[in-house]
């Protein structure tokens, strides 16, 4: 896999929006399945999810019968009590039904189940409910997002599920509305604007909690320039009852709060942070005790990533990089501990977090389990937020390790202008793909991995410059850091590893073939279930990684699996669909189907569905282009193109095209999709006012002067030299 490339731009990661892949030459056969009419099962509505509340989720923990919360259960371990399923007879796993998502993009959704019904999510987060007895749609809601919307996402047009309470199904449109629908028939009750206002780049990728009667959603967007909140609305209701924001405003306002009052002397305001927004987005995790009444979000990154460029004078930057406690009924801070101080790669802590009880030096605690982007496995206290131990589970060199007090010991040269291998890169050396923790065997199950980038400091940024080179900044990307300037040494790599939290040690893994596999299950029949980039569902014997038993499926996996027990029979189900931040321009099988749900119990005997082939079209060839337009047309392409599309061909094409590969009448009429695009109900942004027909010229003289370069040399040195 190659992400970077030299010489002409300052290219990086790939990731974002929409365009086109039919008429831009890739073909993904077999799109056009839908759900017909005639799949739908009649079935009785009248009770459906009306049990689901705080008392039965607690209950189902015990059991794990249904799968009615986002992670399993509030502490989101995702291990399952079931062992119907097991080591001894997993192997004979079938196929029991597949079912449609008629979605070509990301599919990140991890599945409820509730009475017997499935609730996922597919891209353009479109609910699908699902008779899991018959594998036949009970009803679809399409929350209709504007495709204009795609271009505001950093991360494709993804969405990780709904939540289920008390009769109604809540899910978050990725234009920033929070949807309530009634469980039953599938009709829209309530409906919430979460943005702050209408021209915020505010989205919602993440699935939606519901702690003590309040559906609780983050956003997305801090690429783009959004100050991180997280907000409480009552389900019955819709109203919005309490907001926390993550990182402070202007500092010439009132603080909101004490929480911000103390974070602001965290942050230098001569870099005016808050005109980028700050950054610090809950868009994923979060977690809940009862018990103790706290609740656990997961912050990100800055905004812009880069320090130098937000807080000139350092700074941690509270609470970037962070968990926080809240108090879910009023949504007051009660405490925080800080992972990535002053973070500037954009490390996340809004991986999954795992709430655990273990004996830690001969005392019980309760622990939460964190393995975010930057590449620490943590344990901490759930009750005070005090630091416990942190230790590597991938390669990391921009810190040596944590000290007693819970500070990494930042390594030196990783905030330079000049370009350096952070590592993990900002991809992270786990990403969104769900971890989850077998308490009876002591182990965490971690989907780890690296993709190689260089990152520099970028003294030419401001707040919303569209310089050519800097990178996304044409459709309003921040991140003040320029990508790709160096070579990078470390090779990319996927990795499932089984971790001792206690220990703080890998117990196995298993190599993969690609970054950017799925989430993960573990089960009481000691058994670890996860979906690969590669296109198979593995199962894993939770104690060795030993392979024992796997299932090819239509396209990459990157969803995490559930199981439940319906009728007295355990079923493993899993949202298969390529796509996400790394899957928009980057593959690792040719299969390329759209999102399927796949089910499998012991015996099923259902064929498996005819695949789809993602066809490579040729090597671009013959579009004419003046030298002299190759180089400008580089920094053009990686400040509008380059996440969403790779680089031309030397990438493959994810489930956007490669343009590289395109076919040459799309690339010689590059304008009809720039502007008032021909790829815009597939979600392209309009480049209309933002790019000229001099810029497009230059554009379309780096994607074939790119192609010829790559054609003169064998692929592997397609990687221009230093
Ligand atoms: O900072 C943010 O607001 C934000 C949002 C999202 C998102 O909403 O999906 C991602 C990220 N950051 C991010 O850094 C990242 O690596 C990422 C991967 C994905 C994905 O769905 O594949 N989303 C996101
Ligand atoms: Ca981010």
């Amino acid at each position: 896999m190659s992400i970077i490339f030299f010489g002409r731009g300052k290219p990086g990661r790939m990731a974002l929006v929409g365009a086109g892949f039919l008429l831009l030459g890739t073909t993904l056969s077999g799109c056009s399945r839908s759900n017909e009419a005639s799949n739908r099962a009649p079935v009785d509505t009248s009770k459906i999810a009306g049990k689901i509340n705080g008392d039965f989720i607690v209950k189902n923990a015990a059991t794990s019968e249904e799968w009615p919360s986002y992670g399993l259960d509030y502490s989101e371990t995702r291990f399952s009590k079931l062992s119907q399923i097991s080591t001894d007879n997993v192997a004979r796993l079938g196929l029991a039904w597949t079912y449609d998502l008629g979605s070509t993009r990301g599919v990140e959704a991890t599945p409820l189940v509730v009475d017997g019904i499935m609730y996922v999510t597919a891209s353009w987060s479109v609910v699908h409910a699902i008779n899991v007895r018959t594998g036949k749609q009970l009803w679809t809601f399409d929350p209709q997002v504007p495709r204009s919307a795609g271009g505001k996402g950093c991360c494709d047009v993804v969405n990780r599920g709904v939540a289920v309470y008390e009769g109604k199904v809540f899910v978050g449109a990725f234009d920033g509305r929070l949807i309530a629908l009634d469980a039953a028939s599938g009709a829209k009750l309530w409906e919430e604007d979460t943005r702050l206002s209408p021209d915020s780049p505010a989205t919602i990728t993440g699935a939606p909690r519901v702690y003590k009667g309040k559906v609780i959603i983050g956003n997305g967007g801090a690429e783009l320039g959004l100050r991180g909140y997280i907000t409480a609305y009552d389900a019955s209701s819709g109203k919005k009852l309490w907001r926390w924001f993550t990182v402070p405003g202007d500092p010439s306002k009132p603080f909101e709060n004490k929480a911000m009052e103390a974070a602001a002397k965290t942050w230098d305001p001569s870099g005016r942070y808050w005109e980028a927004g700050g950054g610090g987005t809950v868009w994923n995790s979060m977690a809940f005790d009862p018990q103790l009444n706290l609740m656990y979000i997961g912050v990100g990154n800055g905004a812009p990533w880069s320090r130098n460029r937000r807080s000139p004078k350092g700074g941690d930057n509270l609470y970037l990089g962070s968990i926080v406690a809240l108090n879910p009924d009023t949504g007051e801070y009660v405490w925080h501990y800080q992972e990535t101080p002053g973070d500037n790669w954009d490390y996340t802590s809004t991986q999954d977090m795992i709430l655990a009880d273990m004996t830690v030096d001969g005392a019980p605690r309760k622990v939460i389990l964190h393995a975010p982007k930057n590449g620490f496995f943590f344990v901490i206290d759930r009750t005070n937020g005090k630091f416990i131990s942190a230790k590597n589970f991938v390669p990391v060199n921009w810190a040596s390790g944590y000290d007693k007090a819970g500070r990494p010991i930042e390594l030196p040269g990783v905030r330079s202008a000049t370009p350096y291998e952070i590592i993990p890169g900002p991809f992270g050396g786990h990403n969104w793909h769900s971890m989850s923790f077998n308490p009876a065997l002591g182990l965490a199950f971690i989907p780890a991995q690296h993709v190689p980038l260089s990152l520099a400091d970028d003294p030419k940024w401001k707040y919303r410059s569209n310089i050519p080179g800097q990178p996304m900044s044409g459709i309003g990307w921040n991140t003040g850091s320029l990508l790709g300037g160096a070579a990078t040494k470390a090779k990319p790599f996927g990795r499932l590893i089984a971790w001792d939290p206690v220990r703080q040690k890998q117990v196995w893994s298993q190599e993969q073939v690609s970054p950017w596999n799925g989430g993960t299950l573990t089960t009481a029949g000691n058994l670890v279930f996860q979906g690969t980039a590669d296109g198979h569902f593995v199962a894993y014997d939770a104690r060795n990684g030993h392979k024992m038993w796997e299932s090819p499926v239509g396209s990459g996996v990157i969803a995490a699996p559930i199981t439940y027990q319906i009728d007295g029979k355990q079923y493993v189900s899993i949202a298969v669909g390529w796509g996400g931040v790394f899957g928009e321009s980057q593959r690792a099988t040719d299969r390329s189907s759209p999102g399927t749900v796949y089910t499998f119990v012991i015996g099923g005997k259902a064929p498996l569905p005819q695949f789809g082939k993602y066809e490579q079209g040729e090597l671009l060839s013959g579009v004419p282009y003046d030298k002299k337009d190759v180089a400008p047309g580089g920094a053009l392409y990686v400040s509008n193109c380059l996440f969403c599309h790779g680089v031309p061909g030397v990438d493959k094409g994810g489930n956007l095209p490669n343009l590289g590969y395109a076919p040459r009448e799309a690339i010689a009429n590059l304008e009809a999709f720039v502007f008032e695009g021909a790829m815009a109900e597939q979600g392209m942004p309009d480049f209309k006012g933002k790019l000229t027909a001099e810029d497009v010229k230059k554009l379309k003289a780096f994607i074939q002067g790119t192609a010829d370069s790559v054609r003169g040399q064998p692929a592997a040195s397609a990687k221009p030299k230093k």
